[in-house]
């Protein structure tokens, strides 16, 4: 292996060692797209790293660039201290990875599945059976392992892509948006398994659309925007620098012209006293503010002498969507070409 720096968190800590180190990583694809622009980040050994954007933002592109599946055209890559130029079947070797679209062999059994991940991977022989049963009980499909894949569910299936990942117990897992299209019950299921690997010393890489997801397993978040990494810290700390609480406030009319009209009210009623942001968002009013708790129902009341009906309303402290409303401008999972909703109060 090639020596890994280290990196550094608080004092008191031991450093732990880097399982994914990228400086300066672009990716310019053959049609001029720049889908990754001088991407840097480190995510030490052990950790639930989270890598959260809107469609199309860049997360897929740079998982790529992180697995070896292609290279970037700028910047470098080292994984479990490989480089992924140099000892990119090193780099491969000693990662699992779960791609957006599944690679099980429908017509195969959950247990032909894992074999032959095991026979991918070079697990010797001896070791294959054991391995098998533990990982399809890991992820619940002893029962059904006999079972051709095609006759599982969408969650089935995707529990059955988690297992073919981990057959030669990888130090370090990419999951890349592993619960999209899932239920909420498959879903939680799926993160009982996730959190199960990480306890157990794996380290997660994981890409997702789901703010809840990435609140609940997560513990430390970067936003991607537009190819750029636009926010990094723990779910604490980027909740922390929205910078107060958030009014939000339906409106009966929530029509633009309406709320376009609300947000005029709210801004030039002072009673922001010039800092907080206000986002439209699809039933009216996003306020959030150092002051929401405190001057909400006069916002309210203004609205209403403004004649805008109120339909209901709500303060909260700010939650992941929160943040990603403030940081991209737009509501987490939608993209809105050239729009860009969120307005500074005391602007
Ligand atoms: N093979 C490709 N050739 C050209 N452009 C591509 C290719 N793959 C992705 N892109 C573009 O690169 C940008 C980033 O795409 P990417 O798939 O990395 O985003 P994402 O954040 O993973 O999106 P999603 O959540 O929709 O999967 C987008 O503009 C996309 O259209």
């Amino acid at each position: 292996m090639q020596p890994v720096s280290a990196t550094t968190s608080s004092p008191a800590e031991t450093p732990r060692r880097a399982a994914i180190r990228a400086d300066g990583v672009s990716v310019t694809y053959a049609s001029g797209t720049e889908a990754v622009k001088n991407v840097s980040l480190t995510v030490p050994e052990g950790e639930f790293f989270g890598f959260l954007g809107p469609n199309g933002a860049g997360k897929t592109t740079t998982i790529k660039a992180l697995v070896t599946l292609l290279d970037p055209t700028g910047g470098a890559v080292t994984v479990n201290g490989f480089d992924a130029r140099r000892d990119r079947r090193a780099l491969r070797g000693s990662i699992g990875y779960m791609a957006q679209e599944t690679s099980i062999d429908l017509e195969l059994t959950a247990r032909e599945n894992v074999r032959f991940a095991c026979e991918a991977y070079g697990v010797p022989r001896g070791e294959r059976t054991a391995r098998i049963d533990d990982l399809l009980a890991l992820v619940d499909l002893a029962d059904v392992a006999d079972d051709q894949a095609k006759t599982y569910s969408g969650g089935m299936k995707k529990r059955l892509d988690v297992a073919t990942a981990l057959v030669h117990r990888p130090p370090l897992v990419f999951l890349d948006e592993p619960t999209t299209g899932l239920d909420p019950k498959a879903r939680n299921r799926l993160w009982e398994y996730f959190r199960r690997i990480n306890e157990e010393g794996t380290t997660v890489f994981l890409t997702t659309q789901y703010l809840e997801e990435a609140d609940q397993l997560c513990d430390r978040l970067a936003v991607i925007d537009d190819g750029r990494i636009v926010a990094e810290g723990t779910p604490a700390e980027l909740k922390a620098r929205v910078g107060g609480d958030v009014l939000s406030v339906d409106l009966v009319d929530a029509d633009a012209v309406t709320v376009e009209r609300a947000e005029r009210v709210v801004r030039e009623s002072g009673l922001l006293d010039g800092e907080g942001v206000v986002s439209r968002t699809d039933t009216g009013l996003s306020v959030t503010s150092q002051r929401a708790r405190r001057v909400g129902t006069d916002l309210l009341v203004a609205l209403r002498d403004a004649g805008i009906l109120v339909e209901g309303f709500e303060v909260h402290s700010p939650t992941l969507d929160d943040v990603f409303l403030a940081i991209t401008g737009v509501p987490a999972g939608e993209r809105v070409a050239g729009a860009n909703a969120t307005t500074g109060a005391g602007r």
